[in-house]
């Protein structure tokens, strides 16, 4: 014999029901079925017993709907001439139900014991609905009321199993036989009818496998078998093939909903498996739970589940401390209280004992801790016990999690990158389960990331926000583009756009936005007020990997860095302006990201996809001493000036072409002023090592005053055509002595400074053409020939690449 449990969901409407027909007429054996109730109706039946106690009689339009599903459902199923028995039944369970909610609303007074037999009706009424059906189908079963056979003490809503009486009862039941029988409930010494406790039906059949002693235990619902974690939270999580009774104990005690915990300890006792099927699926093989595992090399954590709507209760105290008996006293006060515990911690000093319970116990249990403790807390020894609310717990589950060094490092390691504060941690002895107790807001996120980590068979996502689709951001947009399908097949990883912004529009989709479509998507996106509602976006989706690009050169966008770090978020940067502001803020927002766990790379600030900031860190690292930095930091000036020939074009022409070609600053006045330049010798300087300021960068004016006062662009232009001689002066005196304009930025001891010079051929920098950068560097290690790095150092295309070698770089160091 089998016994075959059906949940809500495979017995949802008459379709799913004859989906079990045939589930049920494939077997070769006998089968003792036990069914719950029609998806959903347990939860209106405790609605309609809370309307009906809040005195509004709404009560009874609930009643009437659901009335009304199940007469739909048994017409569907029976033919009418065998209707008639069925239809009465309903009717007169629903006669009872609908006086017990009268009741209820007349005392306005719902006990535990009415709430019972109010939530018991569902299972009444699909066992008999489906058995008669199974019978008009030539499957031959017999209904039996299991309040006549299971019997359970206690609490009215989730009753203890009273083991002897039970067995006695159900020993006579004939194993040549099908039977089917409701789910969820069970009758009390004085025939009161108590239930099992939500999911409860699984327990049921697994009270009557162990004690008819059946070959099998399966159990059907909407899903293939446990998965490797809820796949409510994680789209990728797969079927376990195996799991020991243990592990499913352990994953189903910490929410893995497809399995009620009780269920297991029936049947582990007579060794008898389980096997979890998809009534949907039925061809899918689900997952085995029992003692004969194949030993097939595994991942050690075999799956992760999470319970939401945690409360902690801390007993702390001096008083507690080296006490025999403390602990001992809190469990029997909270087994008292009828409290179920599902997660303790307590740390070595042993004057902290942290207990995990859900959120609806949370009352009862602070209020009988806090009399059991009285006396203790009067005398100072114990603290006034509280509870704290929103907590989630997640545990890790496997069998062979002991035998892995470093599993716990890892997923602290995994948690603390994406900002996933742990609040309390609790390892089992097994080490069979590891559980982390985080901020429910955290528990998708914190799933995701873990599944991520243990389970890497599926590609790692990164979670990418843009700022800026101008010239860098486009072309940003296009190398992701092109190399996004190589990513995935060669590195595993999927780079999923989830937000963009300009100006004056932003959008946000943490399904992924195409990222050739970057342009569409922000012109159908809503209108920004602040860059900071983009920032609250981001915060509220709270997504593992997140990861921010600033392709932007706005003021607005780099002031918000600090508070995107500040949730773990890592940001890259092309935009000066963070790092050239107050020494403070640039080291705060280094502070920052080292503080939470995540990165800041600005590489693109100097000299665009050139290594300088990689290089003067590494050299910093490995304990050099930078001496003097000399260097052409400005790709647009080095073009501008390398193409002037004043009896070839004017000034003015080469300025507008170096902004078409996109080797400016939006505004060239930018670049012209020596600001650009200023800032990035500031950049490196910081990375040298020397805490400078801005006001502290000498800059030897090379463009006349008018240039200098130009508002925009435009008045910029006309400034530069006025002042036409002035730069003609200055190409004619460079190359009567054969020299070139180079505007080199110099630090050395401490001092900043940046001017135009005529540069010898002689030089290094001589021979720099179009928009190449040079940074010639003197340290302790090379203290006479420098370390050269020399390539283009300006232009769109460059800098998006460089960009993109940023963020490769966060993810090969973060992303395990
Ligand atoms: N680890 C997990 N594996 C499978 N299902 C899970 C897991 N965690 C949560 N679930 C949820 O459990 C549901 C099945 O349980 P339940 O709703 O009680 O089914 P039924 O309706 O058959 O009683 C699935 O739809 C799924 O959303
Ligand atoms: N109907 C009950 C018992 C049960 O086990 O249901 P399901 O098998 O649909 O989880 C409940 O909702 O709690």
């Amino acid at each position: 014999m089998l016994v075959i449990k059906f949940g809500g969901s495979s017995v949802a409407s008459s379709q799913n029901i004859k989906k079990v027909k045939v589930v049920l007429s494939q077997k070769k054996q006998p089968f003792f079925l036990v069914v719950s109730a029609f998806s959903g109706t347990t939860d209106l039946l405790q609605n309609a017993a809370k309307q009906a106690l809040g005195g509004t009689d709404s009560y009874l339009n609930t009643l009437d709907a659901l009335k009304n599903r199940h007469f739909l459902i048994a017409k569907e199923l029976i033919l009418l001439e065998n209707q008639a028995d069925t239809l009465i039944y309903i009717q007169k369970q629903f006669n009872q139900l609908t006086a017990l909610c009268e009741g209820v609303f007349a005392l306005g007074e719902l006990t535990d014991k009415t709430l019972a037999r109010i939530m018991s009706f569902g299972e009444l009424f699909s066992s008999f609905i489906i058995g008669h059906y199974l019978c008009q189908e030539a499957l031959n079963v017999e209904w039996i009321n299991s309040l006549d056979y299971i019997k359970a003490e206690g609490n009215y809503l989730e009753g203890e199993l009273n083991r002897t009486e039970t067995a006695s009862l159900i020993k006579d039941l004939d194993k040549t036989r099908n039977y089917i029988a409701p789910g969820f409930i069970a009758s009390n010494s004085k025939g009161e009818i108590v239930l099992l406790g939500r999911g409860g039906s699984d327990y049921s059949a697994a009270i009557f496998a162990g004690n008819l002693n059946v070959n099998g235990l399966e159990i059907w619902s909407d899903v293939d078998g446990m998965l490797d974690a809820n796949p409510k939270l994680v789209k990728s999580a797969r079927t376990i093939k195996e799991l020991s009774y243990k592990e499913a104990f352990e994953l189903s005690h910490f929410g893995a909903k497809v399995l009620y915990a009780p269920t297991i300890r029936p049947v582990m006792n007579k060794g008898i498996p389980i096997q979890l099927k998809n009534t949907f699926s039925p061809e899918k093989k689900g997952t085995y739970i029992g003692n004969k595992l194949k030993q097939e090399p595994q991942n050690s954590v075999k799956g992760i589940s999470s319970i939401a709507g945690l409360s902690l209760i801390t007993v702390a105290g001096i008083g507690l401390a080296g006490i025999k008996g403390m602990a001992k006293k809190v469990f029997a006060t909270l087994e008292r209280a009828s409290v179920n515990v599902v997660l303790i911690t307590q740390c070595c000093s042993e004057q902290n004992i942290c207990i995990g319970v859900v959120d609806k116990d949370k009352n009862q249990a602070v209020t009988a801790l806090n009399e059991a403790f009285d006396s203790e807390i009067r005398k100072l020894l114990v603290d006034k016990i509280i509870a704290k609310s929103n907590y989630s717990v997640i545990a890790l589950v496997g069998d062979n999690m002991k035998m892995k060094v470093g599993l716990s490092g890892q997923l602290f390691g995994a948690l603390g990158q994406n900002g996933i504060n742990i609040i309390a941690i609790a390892q089992g002895a097994s080490e069979r389960n590891i559980s982390v107790v985080i901020d429910t807001k955290d528990e998708k996120k914190a799933t995701n990331v873990l599944h991520e980590c243990f389970f890497n068979t599926v590609s790692k996502k990164v979670h990418l926000f843009v700022a800026g689709l101008g010239n860098v951001g486009k072309q940003f947009f296009k190398i992701i583009a092109e190399q996004k399908a190589t990513l995935l097949a060669e590195n595993n990883l999927d780079l999923r756009l989830v937000g963009i912004a300009n100006s004056k529009r932003m959008v946000l989709d943490e399904l992924g936005i195409d990222w050739d479509q970057g342009g569409v998507a922000l012109a159908q996106g809503t209108e920004v007020g602040h860059f900071s509602d983009f920032v609250e976006g981001m915060k509220k989706m709270n997504l593992r990997n997140s990861i921010f690009i600033d392709n932007t050169a706005s003021e607005e966008v780099s002031a918000s860095y600090l508070e995107i770090l500040k949730e773990s978020i890592s940001v890259i940067t092309c935009n000066k302006i963070a790092c050239s502001s107050s020494y403070e803020h640039y080291k705060g927002l280094k502070d920052t990201a080292k503080k939470f766990n995540c990165f800041f790379n600005y590489e693109t600030t100097v000299g665009a996809a050139l290594p300088v900031i990689k290089t003067i860190q590494d050299l910093r690292l490995s304990g050099d001493k930078i001496n003097r930095i000399q260097a052409v930091l400005s790709g647009s000036l080095n073009f501008i000036f390398n193409h002037y020939n004043s009896s070839k074009n004017t000034f003015v022409e080469i300025v507008k072409q170096a902004k078409e070609e996109g080797y400016t600053e939006p505004n060239p006045l930018i670049d012209l002023s020596g600001i650009d330049v200023m800032r990035k010798i500031l950049i490196l300087a910081r990375e040298a090592g020397y805490s400078l300021e801005m006001d502290e960068v000498v800059a030897n004016a090379f463009i006349p005053e008018n240039c200098l006062h130009a508002q925009n662009a435009t008045a910029l232009f006309e400034a530069i055509e006025q002042s036409e001689s002035h730069f003609k002066q200055l190409y004619e005196d460079a190359s009567s002595t054969d020299s070139k304009l180079k505007v080199i930025a110099t630090f050395e001891k401490g001092k900043a400074w940046v001017g135009l010079e005529k540069v010898q051929s002689s030089s290094p920098f001589f021979h720099l053409e179009g928009k190449d950068n040079i940074v010639s560097i003197q340290s302790r290690r090379y203290p006479t020939e420098p370390l050269v790095i020399k390539g283009a150092g300006a232009g769109a295309e460059l800098t998006a690449a460089g960009v993109f070698a940023d963020l490769m770089l966060i993810i090969n160091k973060s992303i395990n």
